[in-house]
């Protein structure tokens, strides 16, 4: 096997520090993650990041905030575009490739569940956008779509959480609004992931009582 011929020097810094899950396991996750945005619209996977991959990316988006590089999340798009903080009161910063190794594990992750998704339910998804999100303690994001009114190119949410040992009383639940059929509140602990329709779901991030770390993206439609 060519793989046993590498000397094991190389082997060593070719091995990805967080491997991508191109396995079984991750193939299965996928598949579930398609079943469910096709029953229902959104699909939520807790155990989605290894713990590795959690705490780096916890660590960069600790240290994007130390050093000043996470600015007011704005509403809108254009000229209405403006800072709202009774809106929305988180501060972000955009992922781009190659800015650290952890991202590119989440940029790899994210890709394989786009060819997943595109694979079983013909979604059309091409590029990915995303950004680290800091909900300070007081803050919180009002009832919203992902869609913009003048703009439908963003087709699915992908929202991944960095935050250990979360517990109900910190509050900062992902409040998924269902029709008919109420409310769903999910809790931003580290290592879930939870994937939606942009255009159909209501959500909203209800009031956090303690830093609350996520990475919020979204896959926008397929040019052609
Ligand atoms: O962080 C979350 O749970 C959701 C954030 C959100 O709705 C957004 O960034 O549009
Ligand atoms: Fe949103």
């Amino acid at each position: 096997m060519l793989f046993l011929r590498t000397p094991v020097k190389v082997r060593v810094l070719l091995r990805p520090e967080w491997p991508v899950h191109a396995d079984a396991c991750a193939a299965e996750r996928y598949r579930a993650i398609a079943d469910d945005i096709h029953r229902q619209g959104w699909s939520d996977q807790p155990h989605f990041l290894s713990a590795a991959l959690t705490r780096a990316l916890e660590a960069e988006c600790r240290a994007l905030a130390h050093a000043g590089a996470l600015s007011a999340a704005e509403v809108g798009r254009g000229a209405a575009r403006a800072c709202r903080p009774d809106v929305r009161g988180d501060r972000i910063c955009w992922i781009k490739a190659r800015q650290s190794a952890a991202c590119d594990a989440w940029l790899a992750q994210v890709r394989a569940l786009r060819l997943a998704l595109n694979r079983e339910l013909c979604a059309g998804l091409g590029d990915y956008e995303g950004h680290f999100a800091w909900f300070a303690p007081g803050t919180a994001y009002v009832r919203h779509r992902d869609r913009f009114r003048n703009d439908d190119s963003r087709v699915m949410t992908v929202i991944a959480y960095l935050n250990d040992r979360w517990q109900p009383e910190h509050g900062g639940a992902l409040r998924l609004h269902r029709d008919d059929q109420g409310v769903h509140d999910i809790a931003p602990a580290a290592g879930r992931v939870v994937v939606f329709l942009s255009a159909d779901i209501e959500h909203e991030v209800l009031l956090t009582t303690r830093n609350r770390l996520s990475i919020a993206g979204w896959f926008t439609r397929q040019r052609v």
